[in-house]
C-alpha cells in the first residue's frame, strides 16, 4: 500500500500537503523537495506517531507557526494533527524544512538497513548513573542493575541511585517502570562489602546511616506513582525479593529464584515484607521464606502469589518486552490514578512498618550473629 494512502488512513493527511507549495530558499527547496519525493518511495509504514511529526514539519515548513483553531476534543484525529504542528511553536520554517528532509532522510536510511523497527522511537539513556542504567522506550523508564560481575549486588551508591532514578521516573513522561537486572542475576541483593571495612567505632553510625538510607529507598517503591514492574531475569535474593511485594506486576524467567535468608544473614526482613508477604502468600507461607530462608523457584513463587507470570528463559525478554510495550501505550494518567487508587489505603500502614523494619535492623547490624554471617561470607564459607 502507498505510503501516502496509508498516511491518509491513519491520521487522514491529505496527500496535497506531500507537495511543497510555499517558496522557500533554493537549495532547501530542493532538498525537501526531494525528501518529499522520497517519502513516497518508503515501503513501509513509518507509524503514526512519525506521520504526525512529518505532517508538522511540512505544515510549519509551508505555512508558518499553528494559525487554525484548536479542533474539538472529540475530533481525536484532528486534534493529533493540531496538537503535532502547534508543538512545534516558532519553530522557524528554514528548521522545520530542515528537521522534516533529515526525518525523511533517517527514515530512508534505516529503511534500507532492514531497521525501521517501525519508527518506534529510540531508546534514550538517562545520564549521570554509574551503577544502573537507565533508559526510556515506548513510554517505559528501564532501570535496570548494572553489576553483573558483582551479580548485581546492591552498594550504597546503587541504593542512592535507585532512589533517584524512581524519583526521575516518577516525574517523566513515561506510562510504567520497570526494574530489571543485566546479566545472569536479577540482583544478589545488599552488598555485604556495605558492612565490610567499618572501624568499631564507627558500627554504629554504620547501622544508623544504613537504617537512614534503607528506609529512603523502601519509601521510594511505596510512593512510587506509576505502575512498577519488576522484570525478573535470574536469581533474586534479599531485598530484591522483599520489594516485589512493593512491585504492582513480577513478570519471572523460569531460571529465576527467590531466596530470603534473613536468618541464615542474622538479619531481618525489610522492604514491607513482615506485613505483605503474609497478606501475598499467607503466614504460614511467608514464615518458611521470612524465618527459615526457604527458595523458591519462579513456578512456586508464581503459585505462591508473588509472581504474576512465569515465562521461559529463551523467550522471556521478547514476550515481556512485547506485552509491557502494548501496557504501556493505555492511558497513562488512568493508570496512576488506578495504581494509586489500588495503594492508597495501604500507604500509611507500609510507611509505618518500613520505619520499625529499619528500627529492627539497625540493632541486627550490630548483633554478634549478624557480623559472625558476614565474616564468613567473605571467608568464603557461607556461599547461600
Ligand atoms: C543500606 C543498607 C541496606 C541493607 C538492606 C538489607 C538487605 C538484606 C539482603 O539483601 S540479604 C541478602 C544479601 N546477599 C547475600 O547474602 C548474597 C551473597 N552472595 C552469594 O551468596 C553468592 O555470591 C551468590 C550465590 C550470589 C553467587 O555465587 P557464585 O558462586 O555464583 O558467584 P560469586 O560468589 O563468585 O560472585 C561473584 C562476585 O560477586 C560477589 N558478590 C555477589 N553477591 C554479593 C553480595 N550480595 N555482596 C557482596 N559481594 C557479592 C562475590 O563475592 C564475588 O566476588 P569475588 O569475585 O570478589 O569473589
Amino acid at each position: 500500500m502507498a505510503l501516502e494512502t496509508r498516511q491518509a488512513q491513519a491520521v487522514c493527511i491529505p496527500a496535497v500537503h506531500l507537495h511543497m507549495t510555499t517558496a522557500t530558499m533554493q537549495v532547501s527547496q530542493k532538498d525537501f523537495e526531494k525528501a518529499q519525493e522520497q517519502l513516497k518511495l518508503l515501503k513501509k509504514d513509518p507509524g503514526n506517531e512519525t506521520k504526525l511529526k512529518l505532517y508538522a514539519l511540512f505544515k510549519q515548513a509551508t505555512e508558518g507557526p499553528c494559525n487554525s483553531p484548536k479542533p474539538g476534543m472529540l475530533d481525536f484525529v484532528k486534534k493529533a494533527k493540531w496538537d503535532a504542528w502547534n508543538s512545534l511553536g516558532n519553530l522557524s520554517q528554514d528548521n522545520a524544512r530542515q528537521k522534516y528532509t533529515e526525518l525523511v532522510s533517517s527514515l530512508i536510511s534505516a529503511e534500507s538497513a532492514g531497521q525501521t523497527k517501525d519508527a518506534s522511537p529510540e531508546e534514550s539513556r538517562h545520564g549521570g548513573y554509574e551503577t544502573i542504567i537507565v533508559t526510556t522506550k515506548n513510554n517505559i523508564t528501564k532501570i535496570m542493575f548494572n553489576r553483573p560481575e558483582r551479580k548485581n549486588a546492591i552498594n550504597h551508591q546503587m541504593y542512592r541511585e535507585i532512589i533517584k532514578a524512581l524519583h526521575e521516573a516518577g516525574k517523566d513522561d513515561s506510562t510504567i517502570a520497570v526494574i530489571t537486572g543485566n546479566g545472569e542475576y536479577y540482583t544478589s541483593g545488599n552488598d555485604l562489602n556495605n558492612f565490610a571495612n567499618v572501624k568499631p567505632n564507627e558500627m554504629e553510625k554504620m547501622a544508623k546511616d544504613g537504617a537512614v538510607l534503607l528506609k529512603e529507598f523502601v519509601s521510594s517503591f511505596i510512593d512510587f506513582p506509576k505502575p512498577l514492574i519488576a522484570v525478573v531475569n535470574g536469581p533474586a535474593i534479599g531485598i530484591s525479593v522483599t520489594l516485589l511485594g512493593l512491585c504492582d506486576i513480577v513478570y519471572a524467567s523460569d531460571r529465576a529464584t527467590f531466596h530470603t535468608p534473613f536468618s541464615q544473614l542474622g538479619q531481618s526482613p525489610e522492604g514491607c515484607s513482615s506485613y505483605l508477604f503474609p497478606k501475598i502468600m499467607g503466614l504460614a507461607k511467608a514464615n518458611e521464606m521470612l524465618l527459615f530462608n526457604k527458595k523458591l523457584t519462579a513456578a512456586q513463587a508464581c503459585a505462591w502469589g508473588l509472581v504474576t507470570e512465569v515465562f521461559p528463559d529463551g523467550t522471556f525478554q521478547k514476550e515481556v518486552w512485547e506485552r509491557l510495550k502494548a501496557y504501556a501505550s493505555l492511558p497513562k494518567n488512568s493508570l496512576a490514578v488506578s495504581k494509586q487508587l489500588l495503594r492508597s489505603m495501604e500507604k500509611e500502614k507500609l510507611h509505618a512498618v518500613n520505619s520499625k523494619e529499619c528500627e529492627v535492623l539497625k540493632e541486627r547490624w550490630l548483633s554478634d550473629e549478624c557480623l559472625n554471617a558476614i565474616v564468613s561470607f567473605f571467608q568464603r564459607k557461607s556461599k547461600l
